[in-house]
């Protein structure tokens, strides 16, 4: 059995977790912060933490990319995209409108990232009621099953509503139809993911020698001349002096294709440093047969 933190119980975290992995191997450890869920692989509680680390509409979850470079050392195992369907839930059964289902409503409660992926549809249909930011959206529904009470609702995974006995007052409230996170699975050792398998990426973190001109021109054309896709280059403090940066690159090819070693070579060769935090399959989401 591999054992595997994440964010929990009825997170989308955990939902697209199961989606991916294979249950009769993994078992689930479920954590209340990220925090603890990093730090249970890395105490060897756990074999693998799952990490969102980034969404169609918010961009990077910086602060979990800052944790994989700055606090831990967990090489990226596997990756897998999976689409954030939000539903508004509470206790009780909804009425025939959406009106009718809120009017007592007062308060919802859900993970900052899910409210502001609901930002438009709580402006038009609820401004008056008040938002509250929880730990995690399984959190959110954990809390409205709790209180038991119509004035408090979640903005939550289907999954939680099922897990906590809600009720769905409002179907896929999130603002863009096509949402989806990014999730890493980090661990030390490699694992098999199920099916729906897309490609190989490698993720690397370059920091340049000095600011020069040209410099990460001169790291780009690197993978530019030898046509090697990037599909993502961000750049991070590197909370060692101000204005200091390192790049954070996705690069679309494995570690073992012919070009790739040989453009991190030469991207050392003027004075770059280049550290790996992962060369790993990545897998996408196809719906099931009920979901079509
Ligand atoms: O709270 C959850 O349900 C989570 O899985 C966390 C999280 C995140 O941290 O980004 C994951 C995906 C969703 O986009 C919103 C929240």
């Amino acid at each position: 059995m591999k054992r595997i933190a994440l964010l929990g119980p009825g997170t989308y975290t955990e939902e697209s977790a199961r989606h991916f992995l294979d249950s009769a191997v993994c078992e689930y450890v479920p954590c209340k912060l990220i925090d603890d869920v990093f730090m249970s692989t890395v105490n060897g509680i756990t074999d693998y933490s799952v990490i969102p680390i980034e969404n169609t509409f918010d961009g990077s979850v910086s602060l979990h990319l800052d944790w994989l470079v700055h606090e831990v050392n967990l090489p990226m195992q596997a990756e897998w995209i999976y689409p954030i369907s939000i539903q508004l839930m509470a206790v009780g059964a909804p009425g025939d409108t959406l009106e009718a289902s809120c009017s007592g409503l007062k308060k919802i409660v859900s993970h900052s990232v899910t409210l502001t992926q609901c930002r438009q549809f709580l402006r038009k249909y609820l401004p008056h009621v008040e938002l509250e930011q929880v730990s995690s959206n399984g959190e959110a529904a954990r809390l409205v099953q709790e209180l038991g009470s119509p004035e408090v609702a979640a903005l939550a995974p289907r999954s939680a509503g099922a897990l906590y006995g809600l009720q769905i007052w409002a179907q896929d409230v999130q603002d863009h139809q096509k949402n989806f996170t990014r999730f890493v699975l980090v661990g030390q050792a490699p694992i098999e993911l199920m099916d729906n398998y897309r490609s190989h990426k490698t993720t690397i973190l370059v920091t340049l020698p000095e600011d020069y001109p040209g410099a990460l021109h001169q790291v780009l054309s690197a993978f530019a001349w030898r046509r090697i896709n990037l599909s993502k280059i961000e750049s991070r403090p590197t909370k060692k002096k101000l204005g200091n940066y390192y790049f954070y690159i996705d690069i679309d090819a494995s570690l073992d294709s012919v070009l790739l070693p040989s453009a991190l070579q030469e991207i050392e060769a003027i004075g770059c440093q280049v550290r790996i935090l992962g060369c790993y399959p990545t897998y996408s989401y196809k719906p099931t047969h009920s979901e079509v």
